[in-house]
């Protein structure tokens, strides 16, 4: 067996990068930038009015007070789309509304509140500095400024950054297609007729889920029978595909049969056992021309074992740093944790905040690996070192939310 963390360094050294493709903005969203997204405008692209009042000249209304207005000529209006062609001159004031272009000669805008006005006198009942309620040129940003960085995983509010910067096209990495396949005579689809020793799949439709809440398209391939010859064909339907993932199959059983069809293809697996729990058989290696990630069958294995090494090869291969590290989360223990054997454990557990806010962690008493209902109910999980000592109620431990993924708002 071998640590998680060199199982890790051996699986993500073969993997770069996808290749860049162009992309239409609206579709970009969770998409990650082969290229950094330059402004085509300067935002916003003149001076414009923060308030709906009336532009003037600073300096003409600097006595002004409620007591004592003071009056100014009515002599146009600036409204978002339709600026004022003039300029404003002392004693003048021009209507103007949020967002439109200040008049040339205007230096601020007063607020309506502050303001009383006929058909032909404006009586302006405070003072205001130059600059008030105004939004410079280029305030935002400016044309030919980068908005959004290469590497970036794009939200919905990038993308509304990106068309403020007038940019309708995006490079992007290719979208990783991953090829899924389940294993085993007893396994059924869900809805299915189920027979007299079968189970439903839950596995197959929960790695789909997850490929594509990481930026991937799933393609499943469907569910394998326990022969060799079953097993290879299905595995053909991953040509073309960056990965084959596999779920059951990978321990040593009469019917686990991914790796002796590997071993068959004649290639060496690079990675055969993995000292950690859930999740001790996981193979890694290569099917013909594509690679293989074999996870374990039981299904909260596979979910963990889809966590720590399925999710940094989709990061990779969108060109992201294996692990999202901008926000590593602690949280208090409200029970004690056992030491630990030499397997790097991954125990789920659910988070909640104390009376002063702080995050609190406390591990289902249950961690076997088949309990899919708890799996779904957790919010994180407790990575524990190999051989770990005991931790006492109140410890504060590191842990790894289970809350990543394209759809971040
Ligand atoms: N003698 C040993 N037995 C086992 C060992 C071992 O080291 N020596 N390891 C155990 C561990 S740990 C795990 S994890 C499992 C891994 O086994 P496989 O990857 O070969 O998985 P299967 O035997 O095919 O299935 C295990 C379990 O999971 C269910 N399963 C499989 N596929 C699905 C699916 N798509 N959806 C839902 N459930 C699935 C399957 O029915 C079994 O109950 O091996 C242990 N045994
Ligand atoms: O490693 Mo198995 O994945 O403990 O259930």
């Amino acid at each position: 067996m071998i640590s998680v963390a060199e199982a890790r360094a051996r699986i993500l050294s073969a993997f770069a990068p996808l290749p860049a493709e162009t992309v239409a903005l609206p579709d970009g969203l969770g998409r990650v930038l082969a290229e950094p997204v330059v402004s085509r405008l300067t935002q916003p692209p003149f001076h414009a009015a923060a308030m709906d009042g009336w532009a003037v000249r600073a300096a003409d209304i600097a006595a002004a007070t409620a007591d004592r207005p003071v009056p100014l000529r009515r002599s146009g209006e600036s409204a978002a789309g339709h600026a004022f062609a003039g300029s404003v001159g002392a004693g003048d004031a021009v209507r103007i509304f949020t967002g439109a272009p200040l008049p040339d000669g205007a230096d601020a805008v007063v607020m309506q509140e502050d303001c009383h006005a006929d058909d032909a006198v404006v009586r302006v009942g405070r003072s205001v500095a130059a600059g008030r309620f105004v939004r410079r040129a280029g305030f935002d940003f400016a044309a030919g400024q980068e908005l959004l960085p290469k590497g970036r995983r794009l939200t919905a509010r990038d993308i509304a950054l990106a068309a403020g910067g007038n940019v309708p096209w995006l490079t992007v990495h290719r979208r990783p297609r991953i090829a899924v396949l389940a294993t085993g005579d007893e396994i059924a689809l869900p809805g299915d007729p189920l027979g007299p020793s079968q189970i439903v799949s839950t596995n197959a439709l929960g790695l789909c889920a997850l490929i594509a809440a990481q930026g991937g398209l799933a393609h499943n391939l469907g569910v394998a029978k326990d022969t060799a010859d079953s097993v290879a064909t299905m595995a053909k339907g991953a040509a073309g595909c960056d990965l084959l993932v596999t779920t059951g199959g990978a321990a040593q059983g009469d019917y686990d049969l991914v790796r002796d069809v590997l071993a068959e293809s004649g290639v060496a697996l690079d990675v055969q056992a993995v000292a950690m729990r859930p999740g001790k058989a996981l193979m890694f290696g290569r099917a013909g021309a594509v690679p293989l990630l074999g996870l374990p069958g039981n299904p909260v294995s596979t979910g963990v074992t889809a966590l720590l090494f399925l999710r940094p090869i989709l990061r990779v291969l969108q060109g992201l740093p294996p692990e999202d590290d901008r926000l590593p989360l602690r949280a208090r223990l409200t029970v004690g944790l056992r030491a630990n054997d030499r397997r790097e454990d991954y125990l789920r557990a659910t988070l909640a905040a104390d009376g002063d806010g702080a995050l609190t962690v406390t591990p289902f008493a249950r961690q076997d690996s088949a309990l899919t209902s708890l799996y779904a109910q957790a919010d994180c999980l407790i990575p524990r070192l190999p051989n770990a000592d005991p931790e006492p109620a109140g410890a504060v431990v590191t842990v790894l939310p289970l809350i990543d993924g394209v759809l971040s708002l």
